[in-house]
């Protein structure tokens, strides 16, 4: 299969098409997910298990949905020191992120003379982190997802992730879930895993809200179960833009469009260009590289670039390559420009922006330090990147000294008034003098 030629360069239309993802239609899912849903609802952790020997293939014939203490150990044990030390280099990198992101407890500020308001950030008491594997194994995911929760204080968080046909969860993220310092792992993914954390079962606990990516499993049962559970920014298959001008060498950019085009079918990935030899150079180099990384992964890249969701887009100018991203919304975004800083001033919609040949968005997948779990599906419009604030919800705060009662008391007695709120203006009447003087209404 070869690259996807969109050579938009005579006109300066952008085609709704371009801008779809595989996530735009769920409806398929979303009837799907429903029985899963019913039976964890209604038998608990017996579904959780039923659904693992189906979906995940587990072989063993016992199988305990928390993670026990043992495969924590095992797990050190089978695992290479280097990717050991590589999760420890990105959790102090992302913590360091997240801490420099974390608001202060509280915050007060005098409104009027003697009136004071501020707001208290106060952690979630349970959330849930999705960690996916169905495709992979995502350690990273787990310290996206697990690094804030820790640093925002939340005093549960809990991990759920598939398990593999072997009944364990993978050993990279059990290590990243200990360095973390996260206790409670469930081995439970797709629709029943959601439902699960939406539900509580003998083992899992009930959460209040769920972050993570997932597949459009996953994704269904988040959006049919948002009634119980907060479902957080909406985080499904992978999809970056590389946004290149005619300064860049076409093979690097088409090298960088391997990332996120090899996470599985359902991904999107474009090359955006003003340059015809970028275009052409990277539409070139592609084959070559498809041979050299593996049949798995290389096949969902050809699928994606060679496919409607992905390729190489050719703009009329660069003013519409940068109005592409900005309609796109991508959920990663990486720069490839002579003057990458000042071509990022002019991206208002995107999940993260990589700036520069030396900064591939494998980085920011895995060790930079920013979050990694970004909304997709043109979400980037409204929402940005997990982070502390969505392990958090502010409780606002105010208190009116009896000095600045009186200016605050007469301005909002004529509110209540105009607005037909007879009980709000008596609360606010020389009533409340009275009684505060021990005097008795009559
Ligand atoms: N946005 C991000 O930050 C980010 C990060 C990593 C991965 N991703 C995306 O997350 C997704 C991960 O998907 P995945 O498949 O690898 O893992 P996943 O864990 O999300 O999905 C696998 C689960 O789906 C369920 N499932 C699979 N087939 C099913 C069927 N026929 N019926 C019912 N349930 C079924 C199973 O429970 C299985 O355990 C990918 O699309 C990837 O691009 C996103
Ligand atoms: N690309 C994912 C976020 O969209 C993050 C990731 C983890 N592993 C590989 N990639
Ligand atoms: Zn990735």
């Amino acid at each position: 299969m070869s690259v996807t030629f969109h050579d938009l360069s005579a006109s300066t239309e952008l085609p709704a098409d371009l801008f779809k993802r595989t996530e735009s239609d769920l409806s398929f899912f979303v009837e799907k997910v429903k029985p899963i849903i019913a039976a964890v609802k209604e038998e608990g952790d017996s579904a959780l298990i039923r659904f693992a020997r189906e979906f995940d293939g587990v072989q063993p014939e016992s199988f305990s949905v928390r993670a026990e203490e043992h495969e924590f150990e095992e797990a050190f044990a089978r695992v290479d020191a280097e990717v050991i030390e590589a999760i420890r280099f990105s959790v102090e990198n992302v913590r360091a992120f997240h801490e420099a992101q974390k608001p202060e407890e509280m915050w007060w500020k005098e409104m009027r003379p003697g009136a004071f308001a501020g707001d208290r950030h106060v952690p979630i008491d349970a959330v849930a982190c999705y960690v996916p594997r169905g495709k992979g194994s995502f350690p990273s995911v787990l310290i996206m997802t697990t690094v804030p929760a820790v640093v925002a204080g939340v005093p549960r968080p809990v991990v759920i992730t598939p398990p593999g046909p072997d009944g364990r969860v993978d050993d990279a993220t059990l290590i990243a879930a200990r360095l973390v310092g996260i206790k409670e792992v469930y081995k439970c993914g797709g629709a029943q895993g959601v439902a699960a954390v939406a539900y509580g079962t003998q083992s899992v606990p009930k959460c209040l809200k769920i972050v993570g990516p997932g597949s459009p499993w996953v994704v269904a049962a988040k959006r049919q179960l948002s009634n119980l559970i907060d479902p957080g920014i909406p985080a499904g298959p992978s999809e970056s833009l590389i946004l290149a001008d005619d300064s860049v060498n076409g093979a690097l950019a088409a090298l960088d469009l391997l990332i996120e085009s090899e996470h599985g079918p359902d991904s999107s990935a474009y090359l955006v260009t003003s340059s015809r030899r970028v275009a052409e150079e990277a539409i070139a180099a592609l084959p070559g590289y498809w041979d050299t990384i593996g049949e798995k992964r290389a096949g969902f890249s050809r699928s994606v670039l060679g496919g409607t969701h992905g390729g190489v887009v050719l703009t009329k100018d660069f003013a519409t390559a940068v109005e592409f991203v900005n309609q796109y919304a991508p959920e990663h975004l990486e720069i490839l420009a002579e003057e990458p800083m000042a071509v990022m001033t002019q991206i208002r919609n995107a999940g993260e922006i990589l700036l520069g040949e030396h900064t591939p968005i494998t980085l920011g997948n895995f060790v930079l330090g920013p979050n990694a779990v970004l909304p997709t599906n043109s979400a980037a419009k409204t929402a940005g990147p997990l982070s502390v604030f969505d392990y958090m919800k502010r409780i606002s705060v105010g208190y009116v000294t009896r000095a600045g009662y009186q200016q605050l008391a007469t301005k909002a007695k004529r509110f209540a008034e105009y607005e037909g709120f007879p009980g709000h203006a008596l609360a606010v009447s020389e009533l409340r003098d009275r009684l505060l003087k021990g005097e008795n209404h009559d």
